[in-house]
């Protein structure tokens, strides 16, 4: 018999340790994120044409744009105040803030994502407009806003904890723009830059605070399993661009077709 019997919630199930939860959460990224989807290889590989990857810029947008919506939607259930303090600085960090108050001026994320954006040769205004999304970007990215106000509060804090695995892929994204494609530099790459030390404090936040708060063992699979929803938000995107802009090339009704040279000029 051992000293000290395995925790149990009070339904009588196993409860995960801390150590557990996180293992289990890191598996999930070895097995699920979307770093190992083919559309990420090609990117990172340079191998990808120049409406491919605007094709990749375009519908990422949509992503971003969503991210502070997603969040505010959080916020507004939020009755937690060391909660709403802390997740307030991701609608910040996304949409950026003015000089003042003793704070240099802060353009945000999706500024820094329009930089991208134009750099790689599409017009500001039509990324914004989101007119030329795949269908399949709108639907998954809009499926992330709706888990977060349907579920509980804890599966939509959960939901954020992908974040755990993308240091590694901004690394790796980082490395290989800058390696294979003119447009990257310093400028045109700092959206990946400063999530480098973003997310991490971000997620460590989030990770606590699904730890302390999973109290029973039905409570951890439910963070387990909002993990893995994301994981699936996330892969459906690179599917859908795959479908349309890799093979078969299917691109839906009304979507962005590119045009124009395909090949990377040295100047982009
Ligand atoms: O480039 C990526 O692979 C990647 C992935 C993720 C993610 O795991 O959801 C985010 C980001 N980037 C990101 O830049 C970001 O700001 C972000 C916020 C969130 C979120 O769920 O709140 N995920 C992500």
């Amino acid at each position: 018999m051992s000293a000290n019997p395995e925790p149990r919630d009070p339904a009588g199930e196993t409860l995960l340790s801390a150590a557990e939860l996180e293992a289990r959460l890191q598996q999930i990224g070895r097995e699920r994120y979307h770093s190992l989807h083919p559309f990420h290889k090609l990117l990172h590989g340079g191998r990808l044409n120049r409406g491919q990857v605007q094709a990749w810029v375009l519908n990422r947008f949509y992503y971003q744009s969503r991210i502070p919506i997603k969040d505010a939607t959080l916020l507004s259930r939020c009755e937690d105040l060391e909660l709403r303090r802390e997740w307030r600085k991701r609608i910040e960090e996304h949409d950026g803030w003015p000089a003042g108050a003793g704070r240099e001026r802060n353009e945000g994320g999706i500024e820094r994502w329009l930089v991208l954006a134009e750099a790689v040769g599409l017009p500001r205004d039509y990324v914004v407009s989101t007119e030329g999304l795949l269908p399949a970007t709108r639907f998954a990215v809009d499926a992330y806003v709706h888990f977060v106000r349907e579920k509980s509060l804890l599966e939509a804090v959960a939901s954020s904890l992908t974040e755990l695995f993308a240091p590694k892929i901004h690394e790796e994204r980082i490395a290989g723009l800058l390696q294979h494609y003119p447009f990257a530099n310093e400028r045109t790459i700092a959206y990946f830059k400063r999530r480098l030390k973003e997310a991490p404090e971000d997620v460590k936040f989030g990770l606590a605070y699904v730890i302390r708060e999973a109290r029973t063992r039905a409570q951890q699979e439910q963070v387990l399993a909002a993990v893995r929803f994301k994981t699936d938000v996330l892969w459906a995107q690179l599917d859908a661009l795959h479908h349309a802009y890799v093979e078969p090339g299917h691109v839906p009704p009304g979507a962005f077709v590119p045009e124009g040279p395909q090949e990377w000029q040295a100047s982009a």
